[in-house]
């Protein structure tokens, strides 16, 4: 691999270790983001290459449909298998109970959907990834009904939070998903209990999935630089 800054060599070391490990004959969850981007790219290769064969993506955002069809990976849907048996997907913060903040690309409920299917759900994360507390580092991202986007703010409040509107860039006004929903970061103080924390937000009215992902991983594949040289740590 070419001379890159260490984050780019993490990320791309890992979306390949990450896509070594899809085998022919199987339904793959493609995830969103820069680091899986690299294992949808490593995907194709394999494919193109004929070391892969009779694969089909799911993808979770617009992104990855772009990026499968980009690399010649044949795309399905949810309607059209009965298993995933392997999802590849990002995240924002993982902590050492392997539970995730995802949301950064704001495809949080896409991703959760298929993530969730997956038999095996390997995410692949560079090690500034790595928090002793979800919460520390990264807001909460939460995806909103528009019309519900007030009292959905308000709730927040009460549960402790600070809400903000993710907005554009590049874009004037706010970040519409994929869905055609609206994005509201939240910071929590102490983020304590993820998973009734996850449960609570996603009991508000209006709220269509948060970025807590509890219990749902199964391998961290991190990626790390270690002397000058690019590694790939697994997490169980
Ligand atoms: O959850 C996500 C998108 O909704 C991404 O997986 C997450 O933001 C990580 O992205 P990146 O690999 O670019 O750091």
């Amino acid at each position: 691999m070419s001379q890159q800054d260490p984050v780019t060599l993490m990320k791309q070391y890992v979306g390949k270790a990450a896509a070594d490990r899809v085998q022919s004959g199987t339904i793959v969850g493609l995830g969103t983001g820069s680091t899986t981007a690299y294992a949808i790219q490593y995907i194709g290769e394999r494919l193109q290459s004929g070391e892969l064969k009779d694969i089909k993506g799911i993808p979770t955002s617009f992104q990855a449909t772009v990026l499968a069809k980009q690399y010649g990976i044949p795309l399905t849907t949810l309607d059209e298998v009965d298993r995933i048996d392997i999802a590849i997907d990002g995240a924002d913060e993982v902590d050492p109970n392997k539970n995730l903040i995802k949301g950064g690309g704001a495809a949080h409920t896409r991703e959760k959907i298929v993530d969730s299917l997956a038999e095996v759900f390997i995410v692949v994360v560079d090690n500034s990834k790595l928090v002793d507390r979800l919460g520390s580092t990264f807001l909460l991202p939460v995806e909103v009904i528009p019309m519900a986007m007030t009292p959905v703010m308000k709730a927040l409040e009460k549960l402790g939070g600070k809400p903000t509107l993710r907005m554009g860039v590049k874009k004037a006004g706010p970040v519409v998903t994929d869905e055609g929903n609206l994005v509201i970061d939240v910071k929590f103080d102490a983020l304590e209990n993820p998973a009734e924390l996850e449960k609570e937000i996603n009991n508000i009215p209006g709220v269509l999935d948060n970025g807590l992902f509890v219990g749902v991983a199964d391998i961290i594949l991190v990626g790390e630089v270690i002397d000058g040289q690019a590694k790939v740590r697994e997490i169980l």
